[in-house]
């Protein structure tokens, strides 16, 4: 297998040869979800249903799991896509939208932490409560700067033996033992609803692409956000002109832009 070395030849590679993510996604982001997919190179598949979730996480190259509108039968569905996904040997993804919220979405994440996901995304304030942390999160909102997330990221990372991304101003990712920080983006883009959830899909297009590296394809995804953020940003009015931009900015990167502007430091 080519080992992909940088963003911009991940990029590449995803988009020669699209892989198919399978996202549990809520009803709010599955349409920019999907969109942000498409516009990156690969092929979404919004598929969540219990009856067929195990089934066809055994056809896609990765899952994505995002407890945004969660229900009984969901979790049902993700928990046998979960196992469907790691049988297979293919990497999952897990955004635990505001699961400090209420007991039903504590428990669905504990459940869905024990099968072990490949990465896990969140804000800040998901980062901070998932790792025992107190947060100051609201609803579905951050409340807390991603730089008071990086040591729960970090014990996260080393308890889940996972990489965690903790995303905001500026994201971190760890592996429990290396760090990064990846600047870039806009202000904008909180005001975006579901753009956190499309970017746990990315990140599950990435790792799809180089399954040999995911440090390095979790990497890569928030880069891939943090330069066409800062495009789409540029004449942007609002969030809304913003939105569409972003979609025009994400297919128009190339991979040479894509290193030359991304924007990685050691943490
Ligand atoms: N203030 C900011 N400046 C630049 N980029 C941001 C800012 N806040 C969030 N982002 C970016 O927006 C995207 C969505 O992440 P975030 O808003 O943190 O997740 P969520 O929507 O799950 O809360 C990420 O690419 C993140 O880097
Ligand atoms: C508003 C809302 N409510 C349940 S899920 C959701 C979208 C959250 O999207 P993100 O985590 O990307 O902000
Ligand atoms: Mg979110």
């Amino acid at each position: 297998m080519q080992t992909l070395t940088t963003p911009g030849a991940m990029l590449k590679a995803m988009r020669e040869k699209p892989p198919l993510v399978q996202c549990i996604t809520n009803y709010v982001a599955m349409n920019i979800a999907a969109n942000v997919l498409l516009a990156s190179g690969a092929s979404p598949a919004m598929v969540h249903a219990a009856e067929e979730a195990g089934e066809f996480a055994g056809i896609a190259s990765a899952l994505t799991v995002n407890i945004g509108t969660l229900s009984a039968q969901w979790i049902d569905g993700m928990q046998a896509a979960a196992k469907a996904a790691t049988s297979a040997g293919r990497p999952w993804v897990l955004d635990p939208v505001a699961h400090y919220a209420t007991a039903f979405r504590r428990n669905a994440v504990a459940g869905l932490l024990a099968l072990k996901p490949t990465i896990i995304r969140g804000n800040a304030s998901e980062i901070i409560a998932l790792a025992g942390g107190e947060s100051r999160g609201q609803g579905v909102d951050s409340r807390d700067p991603v730089e008071q997330a990086e040591g729960s990221a970090r014990r996260l990372a080393a308890r889940q033996q996972a990489v965690v991304a903790v995303t905001g101003a500026v994201d971190f990712v760890t592996d429990g033992e290396r760090a990064v920080r990846i600047t870039g983006g806009s202000a904008l883009m909180p005001q975006v609803t579901a753009l956190g959830c499309s970017l746990t899909c990315l990140v599950g297009a990435f790792a799809a692409t180089a399954p040999e590296d995911i440090f390095g394809a979790t990497v890569a995804a928030l880069a891939t956000f943090a330069v066409a953020g800062e495009d789409a940003a540029l004449g942007a009015a609002g969030p809304g002109s913003f939105a569409w931009r972003f979609l025009d900015a994400l297919a128009a990167l190339d991979a040479e832009t894509l290193d030359a502007r991304a924007r990685i430091s050691a943490a």
